[in-house]
């Protein structure tokens, strides 16, 4: 049983902390050792080899140092990573050489895919929104998801040296044009029987190109977090985004 490797779950009460224990425990190359949530003592983790964790963004990065401080593997869904708080968990990750920390926005492979696709897209398209869509639930908005999508699609816009999007907007009391990531314009939906969904449209003279992923069921994206279970120990550092661990980046 050497090669079984054990999971402890921060944030387990909640919708993805509970879905992801049931995972690990169907799972039989995991064992589950140790379920915690808000006020528990995370300890010694239960002794856990890696710790998987998706609380609230406010509580994230002091669970993900308290791993990390004790040489423990961390595999983060929970979103709102700001290059601040990025650059704080670098410096503390500096300082446990070999441990492995995966922080990723989003861990449903489609959605992956989306965000490559979007990317590889970005420098042909004039125009560009990205339109998340979520259960009335969830406490951030933008989604983790599309913060990311407008970054890349902002970065190989400005590799691309396209200017800002065009937009003739000068009246807006009621911010019906949303907000702005690396420049793109965002639009955040929350609807009960939503799950979380994602619309990126480009558009050109003549022409328009509508990238879309939809996560019915969070059971999509549990093949994503036991990849990352399963590799982050061979990735030391800060890794953000699971497409490092596919090949697809
Ligand atoms: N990366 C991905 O693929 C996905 C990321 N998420 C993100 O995961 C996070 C959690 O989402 P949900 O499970 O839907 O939320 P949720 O509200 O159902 O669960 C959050 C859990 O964290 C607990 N919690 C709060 N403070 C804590 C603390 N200090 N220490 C430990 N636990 C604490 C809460 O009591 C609750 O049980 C959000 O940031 C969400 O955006 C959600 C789905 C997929
Ligand atoms: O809160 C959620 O539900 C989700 N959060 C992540 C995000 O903010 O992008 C991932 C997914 O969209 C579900």
């Amino acid at each position: 049983m050497s090669d079984v490797i054990k999971v402890a779950v921060i944030g387990a009460a909640g919708r993805m902390g509970a879905t992801v224990c049931r995972a690990v425990t169907d799972a039989p190359d995991l064992d589950l050792v140790g379920r915690f949530d808000v006020g528990d003592d995370l300890g010694d983790l239960g002794g856990a080899d890696v710790v998987v964790e998706f609380s609230v963004p406010t509580a994230s990065l002091a669970n993900v140092q308290h791993c990390v401080g004790r040489g423990v593997n961390v595999v983060v869904g929970t979103t709102g990573w700001s290059e601040d708080k990025l650059s704080v968990l670098r410096d503390s990750v500096a300082a446990q050489p070999g441990t492995g920390v995966l922080i990723a926005p989003n861990f449903a492979i489609g959605a992956i895919l989306m965000m490559s696709f979007a990317q590889q897209a970005a420098r042909f398209y004039e125009s560009v929104e990205v339109i998340e869509l979520h259960h009335p639930n969830k406490v951030d908005a933008p989604s983790g998801t599309a913060a990311r999508t407008a970054d890349l699609i902002g970065a190989a816009r400005d590799e691309a040296g396209l200017g800002p999007v065009p937009d003739a907007t000068t009246q807006d009391p009621g911010g019906a044009r949303g907000g702005r990531e690396h420049g793109i314009p965002v639009h955040s939906v929350r609807l009960r029987g939503l799950v979380a969904h994602q619309e990126v449209l480009f558009g050109a003279v003549g022409e328009m190109l509508t990238i879309r992923h939809d996560s019915f069921d969070r059971s999509s994206f549990m093949p994503g977090v036991l990849a990352g279970v399963r590799a982050v120990g061979d990735h030391p550092g800060v890794t953000v985004g699971l497409e490092h661990y596919l090949g697809l980046a």
